[in-house]
């Protein structure tokens, strides 16, 4: 995270909070950067001059996708700059441009040549949880299904935890994810599943972002069985009043291939009480099955619509209509994981669809943090470019959060940079399960 921390991953829980700030262009305007003289060392500005950047990729031309096209034309929406510098006061942008012209600044940072990027926006996470589910994994790859029954483990194992034990368990998560280069992270509830535990892990979670998502309609809890619509009666009341203070968003887990998770009528009723409640939307749909979620998300007008595996032609056109309001995020680790097929990005981007790049960290389909690899599973098994990809995991992830101020390396937006032991950002799907990225602090 960057040292402003809270809309993005920080260092430590409980950093206070910034609000979207919009994103500016990229400015050549020369000028010094120095402390008011007399100023206290609290009050301050702190203005830094990150310099020595090999290749310093913006994405600030990039408008949620990256046609196939002629290297130059890649370069220029990319927002390509060799030997580049950027300057960062009180953790915005200020200024961005070639190293020689860099005004003066209160620090200096020399990256030695590396590449830099914007830090990765990791739009869809589950990291709520205690335990692990590897016994899980190793029968899958076995043969056995994924069916999302074993989130019923994790809900155990998850009750079980003190408050101070899932605090713990999210801050390393959390910290290995900024080791990896990610700045802002989405995390979900879901393991809870009870008013008490889907509040607690909320609270917590908000701890550690802003993107704070409740998903009491993971799955049907194994003690509510007996009786589905209680338990939809109660993630749409009580269950949605506790939680709603700690969140921004609602998610539901429309699935109707899986005994466990939701059908297109329980899923509208979730969504229809998390809007009414003042919650945005978010939907996990055609992850093991075509499905009603796309054409749900879509119809509902929900700012992502998350895995995207399954589709059908009136699935893609459906998406394609609603671009610039829902974004296909797709989470290719968890088709790796899971041994199943992997969407079909190629086919999402070519006819226009707005596309996000996420993790989906979790104990049961996809235990990794690591956007660079699923960069590396992007290019090499979905066939994205490595600028598609490095868009979909910055500007998607910022497109499925609905924020602005993130994506990109611009003057307004927040300097959340990623520094990579690269010279080039091709290098991320070239070296793959490499620690190449890092979230650069500042
Ligand atoms: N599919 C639903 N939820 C998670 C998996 C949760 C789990 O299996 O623990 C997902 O996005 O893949
Ligand atoms: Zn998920």
């Amino acid at each position: 995270m960057s040292a402003t921390g809270a809309n993005g991953i920080p260092a430590t829980p409980g950093q206070s909070r910034v609000g979207n700030t919009p994103s500016g262009q990229t400015s050549t305007r020369r000028f010094a950067y120095s402390r008011p003289a007399g100023s206290g060392s609290g009050a301050a500005s702190d203005a830094v001059l990150v310099t020595g950047i090999g290749e310093l990729v913006t994405c600030a031309g990039a408008d949620g996708t990256i046609a196939v096209d002629a290297a130059a034309s890649v370069a220029q929406r990319l927002g390509l700059l060799r030997d580049a510098a950027v300057v960062v006061v009180d953790g915005v942008v200020e200024w961005v441009g070639r190293a020689i012209d860099a005004p003066a600044a209160d620090r200096r940072i020399d990256v030695d040549g590396r590449a830099v990027v914007p830090g990765f926006v990791d739009s869809h996470s589950h990291l709520v949880y205690a335990g692990d589910r590897v016994g899980e994994f190793s029968a899958r790859m076995a043969g056995t299904p994924y069916d999302g029954g074993g989130i019923g483990v994790s809900v155990s194992a998850t009750r079980a935890a003190s408050d101070d034990e899932l605090r713990a368990l999210l801050q390393a998560r959390v910290a290995e994810m900024r080791a990896l280069g990610t700045t802002t992270v989405e995390i979900k509830s879901g393991y809870g599943l009870s008013v008490a535990d889907e509040e607690r892990s909320l609270r917590l979670a908000a701890e550690f972002t802003d993107e704070v998502t409740f998903l009491g309609a993971h799955v049907v809890p194994p003690e509510a069985r007996a009786d589905r619509a209680a338990y939809v009666d109660l993630v749409c009341g009580a269950m949605l009043q506790a939680c709603a203070p700690h969140a921004r968003w609602i998610d539901v887990f429309c699935e109707p291939a899986s005994p466990h998770a939701f059908t297109e009528v329980e899923a509208r009723r979730v969504l229809v009480a998390g809007r009414d409640a003042g919650l945005e939307l978010r939907v996990h749909g055609n992850q093991l099955a075509a499905g009603p979620g796309v054409q749900l998300a879509v119809e509902f007008g929900a700012a992502s619509v998350d895995h995207c595996t399954f589709l059908s032609p009136a699935d893609v056109e459906a998406l394609v209509g609603a671009a610039g309001t829902t974004v296909a995020t797709l989470l290719p680790g968890v088709e790796f994981s899971t041994r199943s097929p992997y969407p079909d990005a190629r086919g999402l981007l070519d006819a226009g669809v707005d596309v996000a790049l996420a993790t989906d960290c979790n104990p049961g389909t996809c235990n990794t943090a690591s956007m660079p690899f699923v960069i590396a599973l992007a290019v090499r098994e979905m066939r994205m470019t490595s600028a598609e990809a490095l868009v979909a995991a910055t500007v998607g992830g910022a497109r499925a959060l609905r924020r602005g101020d993130i994506g990109r390396i611009a003057v307004g937006g927040r300097a959340d940079l990623a520094v990579l032991e690269a010279p080039s950002y091709e290098h991320l799907a070239y070296r793959p399960g490499m620690p190449l990225a890092r979230a650069l602090d500042l």
